[in-house]
């Protein structure tokens, strides 16, 4: 009905400013777009799940996530991706699996200092009466 549409407008708008403030951090550059396939060949052999920034926002414009949680598992394919594809003790690698785990962090430290956990509870309601 229609309150639930106003629930799901305001979890995107919430999905959304969580994006763009993770795509300004300078940190998380090199997470902003999708890996290019051109310059690393392999990277669909190794990496099943590709994600980044720009793609979660393209998903939340079309509504795929109906839960934070849903949100969660796309936004942690982006470091896990990270830490699964660069894992050689070279400095490139390591500067990399810093920055991941730093998304990591952050994603995990914005939530809980900003997602109301009964409006997460409303977004799972929704969820299981569809
Ligand atoms: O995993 C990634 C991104 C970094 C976070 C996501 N890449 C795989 C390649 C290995 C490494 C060096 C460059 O070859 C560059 O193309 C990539 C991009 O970084």
């Amino acid at each position: 009905e229609e309150q639930e549409e106003d629930v799901l407008r305001e979890l995107r708008l919430f999905l959304r400013n969580v994006t763009e403030r993770l795509s300004l951090d300078r940190r998380f550059k090199a997470f902003t777009r999708p890996v290019d396939i051109e310059e690393v060949p392999d990277y669909l052999m190794v990496i099943k799940k590709p994600m980044d920034l720009s793609t979660l926002l393209t998903n939340i414009d079309e509504h795929k996530y109906v839960t934070v949680s849903e949100f969660m598992l796309d936004a942690d394919l982006i470091w896990q991706n990270a830490l699964e594809y660069n894992p050689d003790s070279d400095p490139m690698d390591r500067h990399i699996r810093h920055r991941a785990c730093a998304l990591k962090d952050t994603v995990r430290a914005i939530l809980r200092d900003e997602l109301d956990e009964d409006f997460e509870r409303v977004c799972e309601e929704i969820k299981e009466s569809r």
